[in-house]
Parts: structure tokens; C-alpha cells; sequence
């Protein structure tokens, strides 16, 4: 892991106003998170975990404090920049997998490099050899709605990942997958971690499911109450088989 980390908050706070009162989302969080490395925010409904995940991934600017993703300062960027930085920094995934059902997989994962100007044959190149990397190689051509659930969460993952993104958020990614399925899928993150030497924040309610991260960040009422190293054998684990 290199030195300077991919995630840097000081004293980040979110405060919303619903009907005139205050209620604060976030309070005063201080976090760091190395590059190269897997983190679950772990908490219960109405924790704060989706709010950091938002001020992370440049999807909401804080009320107060810093944040530092990827070497940009977040907190004093205007809106444009921000989705500059998203477009060119980040990856998202999403529980509901998010992909465009008239589209074959090949095509939802070509479509955010459109945005890079590249030819479509360039943007298919790198989309189909994303998808073999994750195992998909068999299903190019297949749409969403003929593909199982796990499977249209890899054409999410493989999406994210086709821009090279320096840091991929990923909240309740397999919130709509069974417990098995789910495994799989974040056995295959700690994998695209260690292989890409990326970094991904996931927000999961599940314990046992953050157990897969290499770091546990557990919020609760907007503060950080406690974070746990995970110590993993990765020795035999390669990347979708
Ligand atoms: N846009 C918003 N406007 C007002 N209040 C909000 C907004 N977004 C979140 N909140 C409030 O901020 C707090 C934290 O919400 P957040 O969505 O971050 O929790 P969470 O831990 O992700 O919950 P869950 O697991 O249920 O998704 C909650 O009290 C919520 O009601």
C-alpha cells in the first residue's frame, strides 16, 4: 500500500434541513483509508453510511470539514468539477445493479468510456476484456433480464472498473443477491482489490458480509464508534474463476 491515502476526511459533517430543523447526518468524521485496500461502513439504518459514502464519491458536498479522495480536495469544488471528478476518478455499484436492460452486457460496460471520446471499437475492446476478467467472457451479448443476479452484479462491477477508476464506492452491492451469491461477489471484490491494487469502500448493514473487507468502519449516529483490521490468507484467491 502506498503512503498517502485514497481517503482523507477531517472533521466531516453533514447536516440536512427537514422542515426547518437540523438533523445531522454526519458529525465531526475523521478517516483515513489506505490505497490498495478493501473498507465496509458497517451501521444501522439511519447510521450515516450512505451520507459518507455520497461526500466520498463527490455525490454531496459537506456542510463542514475536509475531504480528500483520490489526491482532489472535494470540499471546495463547484458542481461541474465534481462531476469531473466522478467521471474520472470514481466507480460506482449499486444494490439495484443500475444497467440499461435493452443493452447487452458488452454495451453497458463500453458506455461510461463514451465520455472519454474514445471510438466505439476502443470503448467494446476495453469492455470485453473487462468482462473476461470477471468471468463473462460466455456472456457479451447477453441482456440483463438473461443473465442471473450475480451475473448482472459482475456487468455492474465490470462497469465500474472498465474507466480504471482509482477508487470504487459500492453501497449495499449485494443487497439484492442470495447469501451465497453474495459471498462470491465479495470474495471476487477482495480479488479486483488485490489484482488492480484499487480501492473500495463498501457500505453494508451485514457484519458478516464487512468481514470479507480488509477494514471495518462501524458509524453510528453519524460518528465513527469503532474500526476493526481483518486479517485474510489471500494466498489462494484469484480473480472470478
Ligand atoms: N437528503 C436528506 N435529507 C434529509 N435528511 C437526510 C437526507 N439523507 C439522509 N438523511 C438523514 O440522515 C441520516 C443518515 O442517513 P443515511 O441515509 O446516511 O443512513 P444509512 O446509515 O445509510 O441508512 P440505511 O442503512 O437505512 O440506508 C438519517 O437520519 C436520514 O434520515
Amino acid at each position: 500500500m502506498d503512503a498517502e491515502p485514497a481517503v482523507e476526511t477531517k472533521d466531516l459533517s453533514k447536516v440536512y434541513r427537514v422542515g426547518g430543523s437540523p438533523v445531522v447526518a454526519l458529525n465531526r468524521v475523521n478517516l483515513s483509508i489506505p490505497r490498495g485496500s478493501f473498507t465496509a461502513v458497517v451501521g444501522t439504518s439511519g447510521s450515516g453510511k450512505s451520507t459518507l459514502l455520497n461526500m466520498l464519491g463527490g455525490l454531496e458536498l459537506p456542510t463542514h470539514g475536509q475531504v480528500h479522495v483520490a489526491g482532489h480536495r472535494l470540499e471546495t469544488m463547484s458542481e461541474t468539477e465534481l462531476v469531473r471528478f466522478r467521471r474520472e476518478n470514481v466507480g460506482f455499484i449499486f444494490q439495484s445493479f443500475n444497467l440499461i436492460e435493452s443493452q447487452t452486457a458488452l454495451d453497458n460496460v463500453a458506455m461510461p468510456l463514451s465520455f472519454r471520446g474514445w471510438s466505439r471499437q476502443r470503448r467494446r475492446e476495453r469492455a470485453r476484456l473487462v468482462l473476461h476478467q470477471l468471468g463473462l467472457g460466455h456472456h457479451l451479448h447477453h441482456k440483463p433480464s438473461q443473465l442471473s443476479g450475480g451475473q448482472q452484479q459482475r456487468v455492474g462491477i465490470a462497469r465500474a472498473l472498465a474507466v480504471q477508476p482509482s477508487i470504487v464506492f459500492a453501497d449495499e452491492p449485494t443487497g439484492n443477491l442470495d447469501s451465497r451469491t453474495a459471498e462470491q461477489t465479495l470474495n471476487l471484490f477482495r480479488a479486483v482489490v488485490r489484482r488492480f491494487n484499487q480501492t473500495w469502500v463498501m457500505v453494508t448493514h451485514d457484519q458478516h458480509l464487512a468481514s470479507f473487507a480488509d477494514t471495518i468502519v462501524s458509524i453510528s449516529d453519524g460518528r465513527i464508534s469503532n474500526i476493526t483490521q481483518v486479517e485474510h490468507d489471500d494466498t489462494l484467491r484469484k480473480v472470478a474463476t
